[in-house]
């Protein structure tokens, strides 16, 4: 990529695409489009995580309302989707862009070589210059095993392909101190530096097409911000508004963003794996000494450390690892359960030496 262009996911929020009786909303999506355009006729890399199936689809299945049940859902959402890809392909056609939709469920993070491909997919579709967009795969995503909603999967999506800016388009300007839908005078928060728990107890639910409100934003960009990505809150108005957002002018919420600073590589996407991703096999208890090794010093975890050993594993699968009680982070253990046990057993005092966990297979807590 040349100097100077970013790479970039947007994702845009139901409220933003779908009219509010349900069915897609033709102007909403013309104003994305362009603005997603202006983007990218700037030089700039995008991925779209879009929503908005469930939305543009219950109406042609009769219903008044976004459906409750699980497989009303996920037959409205096979409706939209189409209907979503359609318009999104006309109309990007209009700017002369071509589009690709990728559809994902949580299990294809959880896989390692599924994790992989989809990685590999978007690198040459992005390479390529054609417009990945991305939403769950609804039909067949199970409520045990979902993103929980879109705002997650984005900042995923951002983390994986090492997106320097992650946008998220709503149907509001950014996070208020109370819920600007019910409280005229709420007022605006335009940057944070991070989100606490008292920034996340500021916002509510959601709105009668979305899914997780402004809350499941801020979780979202809290996640993305623990994979080294800093992002926006907003609502977009006019075709070039993301031009601004780049600059620092957006009309929104900031977090963590500098437009004059570099942009970082964000976490190696192996550490992204396993602290996020990666199926857990037992857990590990760890001095306190220990835990400062391998958090501060960032040190590899010795076996001198371990008090403890629960669950089942193999060698070189993801354990969970605790520290008085607060799990710190996860790592690929070198042994088996069942060989630590041994090794802390009191016969074993003058083995007890050598690494459990690599530093380069652990990652803290996110
Ligand atoms: N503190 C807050 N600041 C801003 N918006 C809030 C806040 N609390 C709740 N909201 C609501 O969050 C909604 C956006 O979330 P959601 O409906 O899930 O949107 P989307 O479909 O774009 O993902 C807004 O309509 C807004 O009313
Ligand atoms: N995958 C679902 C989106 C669920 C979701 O997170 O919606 P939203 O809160 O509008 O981003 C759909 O396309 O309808």
């Amino acid at each position: 990529m040349k100097k100077g262009k970013m790479r970039l996911v947007v994702k845009v929020g139901s409220s933003s695409l779908a009219a509010s009786s349900g069915g897609v909303d033709r102007n909403k999506m013309t104003l994305l489009v362009s603005a997603v355009s202006a983007l990218r006729e700037a030089g700039h890399q995008v991925v779209l995580v879009s929503s908005g199936a469930v939305a543009s689809g219950y109406q042609s299945l009769g219903y008044q309302q976004r459906p409750r049940t699980l497989a009303a859902k996920q037959a409205a959402a096979a409706i939209g989707q189409s209907l979503l890809m359609q318009t999104y392909t006309q109309m990007f056609a209009a700017h002369r862009f071509s589009v690709a939709q990728i559809l994902l469920t949580r299990g294809d993070f959880s896989d390692r070589e599924r994790y992989q491909h989809a990685f590999q997919t978007l690198s040459l579709l992005l390479d390529k210059n054609i417009l990945p967009i991305i939403n769950e795969n609804d039909t067949v995503s199970v409520a045990e095993l979902t993103f929980g909603d879109n705002d997650m999967l984005g900042a995923l999506v951002a983390g994986l392909i090492h997106a320097d800016l992650y946008l998220i388009l709503t149907d509001t300007d950014g996070l208020y101190d109370q819920d600007p839908r019910n409280n005229p005078a709420a007022k605006r928060i335009s940057w944070l530096q991070e989100i606490t728990e008292e920034v996340e107890a500021l916002a509510g639910g959601a709105s009668t097409l979305g899914t997780g409100g402004m809350r499941s934003k801020l979780i979202a960009a809290k996640t993305a911000q623990g994979l080294g990505i800093p992002s926006f809150i907003g609502k977009l108005n006019q075709p070039d508004d993301l031009l601004g957002v780049l600059n620092g002018n957006g009309n929104g919420t900031y977090v963590s963003y500098r437009p004059e600073a570099p942009a970082s590589t964000g976490l190696p996407t192996r550490k992204q794996w396993i602290a996020l991703h990666s199926p857990i096999r037992g857990s590990i208890t760890i001095d306190g000494g220990a835990a400062e090794a391998i958090l501060k010093k960032r040190s590899s975890l010795l076996l001198a450390g371990v008090r403890d050993v629960a669950g089942s594993f193999g060698p070189n699968e993801v354990i969970e690892v605790y520290c008085e009680g607060s799990l710190i982070g996860r790592g690929v253990s070198r042994y088996a359960a069942e060989e630590l046990q041994e090794l802390l057993s009191p016969a074993a005092q003058s083995r007890r030496s050598g690494t459990v966990i690599h530093r380069d297979q652990w990652s803290q807590t996110i």
